[in-house]
């Protein structure tokens, strides 16, 4: 196990996480402390994939990285060029985008709660009528091409989303194996685009380039400028699980992603996801995790920026229509697994969501007490 740093304030401990030879990525320590990797381009039957799939998304893990995953490469790199160069503008001109409503152009500030990160970003509904809608004050020479690109990336890792949930579908056993996917595919399905831009968290000082990586292993809880410090780094985007169905990660070559795994003795720690730009990191929302009675798991994650260099990733959060009634599947419900939560809209879940901070556990405020006999008694109803 490579351990880079502890941070006083929270004991906590941040592994690296290092390739092994057969593909997965493996932190030393301990079987939980991995980020598997799944090759879904690999010669084996659909049922060992779906398998593969529902054991990364489940037995505490709800993440991994999928290679061989069918997106080319050019819609990726259109879009990467188009947001650079909107990031690459004047604050003045960035901010015609913004304040983010949630959507639009945000710098620093995430959420209506207070909380902050070292990023801009910009949010998008990802349906063709809001991304014209916001492109016209993004890309204010070529509104229509900047949609364009948009759209052709949200096509093409939209169907990786499908892809993915009808493995899960198949993986879980469940009767319906689209159950998931048709839940994103709706013509009003609420899903997300985010892109967001971390600056190089050495600008700093004009120091050297090994002073500069000499100060950032100096554990502190405040830097000079204010801004928050943990392991090392600069936070880039705060501890938060995400609340949709299913998110899709993709990143330039520049390390900051971390995720909350437990180890081998149950205790968490922070791994860090090495950048790979030619993967997607696929995570588990709140919404999946409560739709399978919490056999899949929302991961918790963050952004530690203690790069040289910026930081561009870009995330599809694949979510249902808002008027999506949430409740554990009829196959994940069994005496030994009784009801985890009560049913609930995905409006309901927005908004409690918009009404709490980015760390919050807000999937537990869904939860059915252990000792609520009635709602358990529901078993195998959905
Ligand atoms: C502080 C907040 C920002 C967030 C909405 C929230 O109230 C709590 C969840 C946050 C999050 C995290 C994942 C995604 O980046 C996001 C777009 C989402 O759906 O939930 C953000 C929200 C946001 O930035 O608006
Ligand atoms: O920017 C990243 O790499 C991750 C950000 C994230 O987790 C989010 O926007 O929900
Ligand atoms: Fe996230």
């Amino acid at each position: 196990m490579v351990v880079l740093s502890t941070t006083p304030a929270r004991q906590e401990t941040v592994v690296a996480a290092a390739t092994s030879t057969h593909g997965a990525v493996v932190v030393g320590g301990g079987a939980a402390g991995c980020i598997p990797t799944v090759d879904m381009s690999a010669p084996r039957g659909r049922a060992a994939l779906s398998r593969q799939v529902a054991r990364a998304c489940g037995e505490q893990h709800g993440f991994f990285r999928a290679v061989g995953h069918g997106v080319p490469p050019a819609p990726a790199a259109r879009l990467d060029s188009a947001t650079a160069a909107f990031f690459a503008l004047p604050p003045g001109e960035k901010q015609r985008a913004g304040p983010p409503s949630p959507l639009g152009y945000g710098c620093r500030s995430i959420g209506f709660n207070g909380d902050v990160g070292e990023l801009e970003y910009l949010l998008l509904h990802a349906n063709p009528a809001a991304v014209a809608h916001k492109a016209r004050t993004i890309d204010t020479t070529d509104p229509s091409r900047f949609s364009a690109v948009v759209n052709e990336y949200i096509e093409a890792v939209r169907q990786l989303a499908c892809e993915i949930l009808d493995l899960l579908g198949e993986g879980l056993g469940l009767k319906d194996t689209r159950y998931f996917s048709k839940l994103i595919t709706s013509t009003d399905s609420d899903s997300l685009l985010r892109i967001n831009h971390y600056p190089p968290s050495c600008t700093i000082h004009k120091l050297d380039h090994d002073d500069q990586c000499k100060m950032k292993s100096v554990v502190s809880s405040k830097a000079s400028n204010g801004a928050n410090l943990t392991a090392g780094g600069r936070v880039g985007f705060g501890e938060h699980s995400d609340p949709q169905i299913l998110s899709l990660l993709r990143a330039n070559d520049v390390d900051g992603l971390q995720v909350l795994l437990p180890d081998r003795d149950g205790k968490e720690a922070w791994v860090q996801v090495p950048a790979d730009p030619s993967a997607f990191f696929v995570n588990v929302g709140d919404l999946l995790q409560a739709l399978t009675n919490g056999k899949l798991i929302s991961v918790r994650h963050r952004v530690i920026a203690t790069a040289c260099r910026p930081r561009l990733s870009t995330i599809y959060f694949a979510a249902p229509p808002l008027h999506t009634r949430i409740s554990p599947l009829a196959e994940t419900i069994t005496t030994s697994n009784p009801r985890r939560y009560r049913p609930f809209t995905w409006a309901e879940y927005k908004t409690t969501m918009y009404s709490l901070r980015l760390s919050h556990s807000r999937l537990d405020l869904f939860k059915i007490d252990d000792d609520d006999d009635s709602d358990n008694a529901s078993e195998g109803k959905a």
